[in-house]
């Protein structure tokens, strides 16, 4: 590190804003133009930025706007603290530990930055900016002009006279740390663009630097993370809520959205450098998905269902799968309870005929849903939910699942399927999405079923034989139906919905509504952005529906390594000799398995040589190793 130096701007670089704009915002707070005078001072800032006007016309067009005093650069220090940018926060031990490598070059002033940055170990003879002057009332009434730092090209000069040999990186968002390269007193400029992203800056630069942990990562430099978060890119899909976009973004990961799905192919040629997938229940993450991810560590279901996973083939290729199993849950069965009123009041059909002017008032084969028995197919979150709220109406529950559950309130537990279906007058089912369910409910199971029966479907498409429903709503001896989800979906908004269910009256069709409220969107935009987050920063699984899940503490003073290994025997006694042979001790070390996989991670309190991540790899039967910290 001897000859490596670092000259750093502060402005939108050190810190995430610009310092004079938010002096601005609290000097002229009572000033009765505060906004346009505010405005005028930004547009100045970025004229300067953008070398559209020369640093002194800006600095002194901006000072003589500003009316600051020495009471508003003691509250605008307290704002700055607040405003350090993230990646140089979390490294500051590597600010302190090089604190003599490092220079803060900056336009802006002295009196501002340094309080702020000698919190990071910076030396105060290593912080070279501009100083205000002040009148006999602490009015600041302009700036020292002697200082070169106020005249165009400062930068340049300072850092030539610094007369620094070796390694010099220029880092910065603006034209006036790009000069100095282009002086020759910097041997590479690195646009910094984790607060603000400038083309033209760009442009000039030898490299765009996303992050501080970037520049680290690049020069393979001691660093708080292994892996800077801008090279984790995430794409989502199926128009994930905005909360969860951008908690994963103000994480520092790189975010592409896409409103609709995508086909296997596309998804294939898209998927190659994505590290995290995030969809919802229309994108099919098939085998050659898989084998086509290079580097996907894991998958967001930004809803309930997982069946559109090859969650077998995900496990043995160590990608982690989150879902929302509860966030959708009210939404579904509020939308249940609506359907089986509509039915049984024949609404539906009521309101298309009303459209077409036809007034058919009568009460014939309408009915109350109190004391009628409802059938629930799946006692799962939903199942069991709607149990509640049905009762609390005045059904009579009686339910049958694969599995034995928990009854709540007075539900009746059926013995069997066929049972459940002959006692119920609404018939609903709930069951999950796996393989084995395609068609539980074909011609058999209909001939079941009571005359009169209310049908409803908004659990998956594929349970449900549809040419046996259209047979048994073709013979009438359904009353009424409602189905949300169908064997095949369109991809998306523009795509026609074609189905032998389009057309009966008596048959409310909705496009895979269940879950899509506003409440329950958010609330699964950030369940599953919060899963995924977690599991890249500390490799906690709580909640992953195909790896063992391991509730990790927070990691403090050691590293963690990471190791998912096929579930054979032996494979612990392998990962401590390893560790062993590198001297590391073990701090905690937590391991789970489940039939298909193990999950170690070993926390150890040593300097982890590159060695211990390519022995840990090479173990046989290892599918991922990696170190997190
Ligand atoms: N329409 C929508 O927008 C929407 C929204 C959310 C969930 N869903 C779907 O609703 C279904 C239920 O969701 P959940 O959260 O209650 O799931 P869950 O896993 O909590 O419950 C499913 C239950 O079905 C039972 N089961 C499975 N196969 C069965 C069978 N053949 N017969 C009887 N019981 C069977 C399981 O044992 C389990 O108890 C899932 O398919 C889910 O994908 C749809
Ligand atoms: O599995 C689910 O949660 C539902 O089927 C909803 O899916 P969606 O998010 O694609 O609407």
């Amino acid at each position: 590190m001897n000859n490596k130096y670092f000259i750093i701007d502060f402005d939108s670089t050190f810190v995430q804003v610009e310092a004079m704009d938010e002096l601005a915002v609290i000097a002229l707070a009572n000033h009765p133009d505060s906004e346009k005078v505010i405005e005028e001072i930004r547009s100045i800032t970025n004229l300067g930025m953008e070398g559209k006007i020369s640093l002194s016309e800006s600095l002194n067009k901006r000072v003589q706007l500003l009316g600051a005093n020495k009471k508003h650069i003691e509250q605008v220090i307290t704002l700055l603290k607040t405003k350090v940018t993230q990646s140089f926060k979390r490294n500051s031990e590597f600010l302190k530990n090089h604190a003599s490598n490092i220079y803060i070059v900056s336009s802006g002033f002295k009196e501002c930055i340094l309080p702020v940055v000698k919190e990071f170990g910076i030396l105060e003879n290593h912080v070279y900016a501009n100083t205000f002057t002040y009148d006999e009332n602490g009015n600041v009434n302009g700036l020292d002009t002697t200082n070169p730092l106020s005249q165009d090209k400062g930068k340049v000069s300072v850092v030539k006279n610094l007369a620094l040999t070796g390694d010099v990186w220029a880092i910065g968002d603006g034209i006036t740390d790009y000069e100095i390269r282009e002086a020759g007193a910097a041997s590479l400029f690195y646009a910094f663009t984790e607060n603000i992203t400038r083309e033209a800056v760009i442009a000039k630069a030898d490299a765009e630097i996303k992050s501080f942990d970037e520049l680290l990562y690049i020069h393979e430099l001691p660093r708080a993370i292994s892996y800077p978060r801008n090279r984790i890119k995430i794409l989502l899909l199926e128009n994930v809520h905005p909360n969860g976009i951008k908690l994963l973004q103000d994480e520092g990961y790189t975010v592409e959205c896409m409103k609709g799905s995508l086909g296997e192919d596309e998804l294939c040629e898209k998927i190659k450098d994505v590290s995290i997938l995030g969809i919802r229940s229309k994108t099919m993450v098939t085998k050659k998905v898989l084998d086509a991810a290079e580097r996907l560590i894991s998958i967001g279901a930004f809803c309930i269902g997982t069946n559109q996973i090859d969650l077998d083939y995900a496990t043995k290729k160590g990608v982690c799968v989150f879902n929302a199993p509860y966030s959708n849950t009210r939404s579904v069965v509020e939308m249940v309870i609506g359907e089986i009123i509509m039915l049984m009041r024949k609404v539906v059909s009521k309101n298309t005929k009303m459209h077409k002017g036809v007034w058919d008032k009568s009460a014939d084969n309408c009915y109350e849903l109190r004391g009628k028995k409802l059938g629930i197919v799946g006692y799962g979150n939903i199942g069991s939910q709607l149990s509640v709220l049905a009762e609390s109406l005045g059904m009579q529950v009686y339910y049958y699942d694969v599995i034995e559950k928990l009854q709540l309130g007075n539900a009746k537990k059926c013995d069997t399927l066929d049972e459940l279906l002959s006692i119920a007058d609404v018939v609903t089912l709930h069951v999950d999405g796996r393989k084995s369910n395609a068609n539980i409910i074909g011609e058999y199971e209909f001939g079941l079923m009571k005359d009169k029966v209310i049908f409803i479907n908004l659990s998956r498409g594929h349970v449900v034989d549809i040419d046996a429903m259209v047979k048994v709503l073709q013979s009438g001896k359904i009353l009424g139906a409602a189905v949300d989800v169908f064997p095949y979906e369109p991809k998306n908004n523009q795509e026609e919905f074609i189905n032998p269910l389009r057309g009966f009256d008596n048959v409310i069709l909705s496009p895979h509504i269940g879950g899509s409220t506003e409440e329950a969107q958010l609330n699964i935009g950030e369940f599953v952005a919060r899963r995924m987050i977690n599991y890249v920063n500390t490799g906690d699984t709580t909640q992953s529906v195909n790896l063992p899940n391991i509730q990790l503490p927070e990691l403090k003073q050691a590293h963690r390594l990471i190791h998912l290994h096929s579930n054979v025997p032996g494979i612990l006694a392998q990962i401590n000799q390893v560790l062993a042979n590198h001297s590391a001790n073990v701090l905690g070390q937590y391991l789970k398995t489940n039939e298909l996989v193990g999950y170690v991670i070993s926390d150890i309190n040593v300097e982890y040589g590159k060695n211990v991540l390519n022995d840990l790899k090479k173990i046989p039967g290892t599918i991922r190793a990696r170190v997190l910290y």
